[in-house]
């Protein structure tokens, strides 16, 4: 359907140069800071609020400087205002409606998550393809079907949408979502969409991050092999013994090497769920 597609990875923010990488860690930054407003602390050093967010505190410092927010010396970030500045330059202090298309299993579950209205985000419609669905109730609101997509996005002005789809229908439930009017996709089906310039799509799969923690258990797992191989009986000279340990321990040098590879883009040297497409 659009035509000019490309796939445009992400990495600058369009809002006053802020880097994609400062971006991603300013929800940590918020979630951190709302829990101690919540607590009524007035304000916060960067180094307890680095530890607080998981965070390193000069990347801390430096994510803040794009914002404009110093602090002051001795005293710290003042925390509400933090919020305030955090939350408008995430867009977060207008109110967000989304639809999230397919509700099955997740789709349901999505609209039943009662962390997205507290966050700034209205869940407006429910829409899948099943006449049977249609009417149904879920999290309090009546599903609609795919007929009326184009007609619910325009009523409602909404801007982003959730797939949650399975995979052979998410393209196709893309474009026409795209056609409509959405310009943020969140697509939670395990396929690569296809979008055209001044779309932005995020992407989350948890089979992803159960792989790279699979991989690290799997590593676990050969760093305790050597102390196994001490016990047995020598079925090799001690020299060969020694050598294969050592070999081992290169492989998983080499494996760490490629991990961290994989985690550069992650918010601070951590795979985010929520990953550009
Ligand atoms: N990203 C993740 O971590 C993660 C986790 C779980 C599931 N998933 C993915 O999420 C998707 C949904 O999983 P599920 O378990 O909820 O599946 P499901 O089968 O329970 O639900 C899918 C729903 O999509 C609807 N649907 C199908 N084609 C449609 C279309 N063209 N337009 C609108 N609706 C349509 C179906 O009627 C159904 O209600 C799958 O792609 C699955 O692989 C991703």
């Amino acid at each position: 359907m659009a035509t000019g597609r490309n796939h445009r990875p992400a990495t600058t923010s369009r809002s006053r140069g802020i880097p994609e990488a400062t971006v991603a860690r300013l929800p940590l930054y918020l979630r951190a800071l709302t829990a101690l407003s919540e607590r009524s602390v007035p304000t916060v050093s960067s180094e307890e609020l680095a530890t607080a967010a998981g965070v390193n505190s000069a990347k801390l410092r430096k994510d803040f400087s794009y914002l404009g927010s110093y602090g002051t010396r001795g005293v710290g970030y003042d925390v509400e205002y933090l919020v305030y500045q955090i939350s408008r330059e995430l867009g977060l202090t207008q109110d967000w409606p989304v639809v999230i298309v397919g509700i099955g299993n997740l789709g349901a579950a999505l609209a039943n998550y009662g962390g997205f209205a507290s966050r700034g985000f209205r869940v407006a419609a429910l829409i899948d393809a099943d006449p049977g669905l249609a009417g149904k109730p879920v999290a309090g609101i009546a599903v609609q079907h795919t007929d009326e997509l184009e007609k619910i996005i325009s009523d409602n002005g909404v801007s982003i949408g959730v797939i949650a789809t399975p995979a052979g229908a998410a393209q196709q439930v893309c474009d026409r979502l795209v056609a409509a009017g959405i310009t943020s996709i969140l697509n939670f089906a395990p396929t690569v969409l296809s979008v055209p310039e001044g779309v932005d799509v995020r992407k989350v799969d948890l089979s992803i991050e159960l792989q790279i923690l699979a991989f690290h258990e799997q590593r676990k797992a050969g760093e305790e092999a050597p102390e196994e191989e001490e016990t047995a009986p020598p079925a090799a000279p001690p020299a060969a013994a020694v050598t294969k340990r050592a070999e081992k321990r290169a492989e998983a040098a080499d494996a760490d090497k490629r991990a961290d590879k994989r985690t550069e883009s992650g918010p601070d040297g951590d795979v985010p769920a929520v990953m550009p497409a």
